[in-house]
């Protein structure tokens, strides 16, 4: 596949001297949906920003689209389409002339076939002549992608598209944002919430105090990093976890009728089968196991200490 957007060794330090970005090298796939996660002040804000022309770069470079974001703005800038973390928009307007009036912005003839089209794949075409005030809050959201797309862009940047909002419209959203995929667009998203990484990525990233840590194919990387959980279904409940078990840390659940134990599925070792053999030497009878594969939030959680323990 062919790379859009290009990032090589992209720094960046505020006035104050904060180096907020510390030589990232990114490729963004062009059809991809790739999201960029770190916790708090990690620099993700400070990434978008420069990729988007609004935060001027320190060292390195960026392209988008085959266009130098500092030398050639503008056909960088009209490759992308950003939507914002806050809603920002005059909420008396009405839904089809913000979003007509988005796609002037940008120098791009008027096209009503166009705005038509983004309406309706939002589901706002029904909607175009509310004004955004009397709009719910997803149907909200909504029109800033709209925005966003109104000048067909090839690549949506998302910043933390369900940030505070209730898990039905979180889904909602996700499913969306799948349904924006099929339409050609690459789209890089930033968030905190691991599961919505989980749910949509193709790629992950992670960065980390302005440092990228990893990038992976999502799959690749629950099978690599992942860890697994191994619960054991006991034919009789257990009071306590016996001594003799101590060495596997397992746990009990369930009212002490399952046996939890965390392996790593990259060991050489897993310490499965010695915990089996180990409960046939102790006599406790099982009638069920189950493996279960991490999160990608336990992957990121280690990552993150891995990195600040370093
Ligand atoms: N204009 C600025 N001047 C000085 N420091 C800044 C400025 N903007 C951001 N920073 C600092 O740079 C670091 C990265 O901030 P950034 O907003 O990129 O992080 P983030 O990963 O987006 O965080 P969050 O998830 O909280 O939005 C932070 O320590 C922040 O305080």
């Amino acid at each position: 596949m062919a790379s859009i957007i290009t990032i090589s060794g992209l720094t960046k330090s505020y006035a104050s001297g904060f180096q907020a970005l510390k030589g990232i090298d990114l490729s963004i796939e062009e059809g991809e949906i790739f999201a960029l996660l770190g916790p708090n002040g990690a620099g993700k804000t400070t990434l978008i920003s420069i990729v988007c022309g609004n935060v001027r770069p320190g060292g390195g470079s960026v392209s988008v689209a085959g266009h130098d974001i500092v030398r050639d703005y503008r056909g960088a800038r009209s490759a992308i389409g950003l939507v914002p973390q806050e809603l920002s928009t005059d909420q008396f307007e009405r839904v089809i002339d913000t979003v007509a009036f988005s796609r002037g912005l940008f120098g791009k003839p008027r096209n009503d076939a166009t705005i038509e089209k983004v309406l309706r794949d939002l589901s706002l075409w029904d909607k175009r002549h509310n004004r955004i005030l009397e709009l719910s809050g997803g149907m909200k959201r909504r029109v800033m992608i709209a925005k966003a797309l109104s000048h067909e862009p090839r690549v949506l940047f998302l910043d933390e598209p369900t940030a505070g909002v209730d898990v039905e419209l979180r889904r909602d959203m996700w499913k969306l944002i799948g349904e924006l995929r099929q339409t050609g667009v690459t789209i890089i998203l930033t968030t905190h919430y691991i599961e919505e990484a989980e749910e949509m990525a193709d790629r992950v990233g992670v960065i980390n105090k302005g440092e990228l840590v990893l990038v992976e194919d999502k799959d690749a990387l629950m099978r690599k990093l992942g860890k697994k959980t191994l619960t054991i279904t006991l034919s009789e409940p257990l009071p306590d976890v016996p001594g003799e078990l101590a060495e596997w840390g397992v746990s009990l659940e369930a009212e002490g009728n399952e046996m939890e134990y965390l392996f790593d599925t990259r060991a050489e070792r897993t310490g499965v089968s010695s915990l089996l053999r180990k409960l046939g030497d102790l006599g406790i009878a099982y009638k069920d196991l189950n493996t279960q594969q991490s999160s990608l939030e336990d992957i990121f959680v280690s990552l993150v200490h891995r990195e600040q323990a370093a």
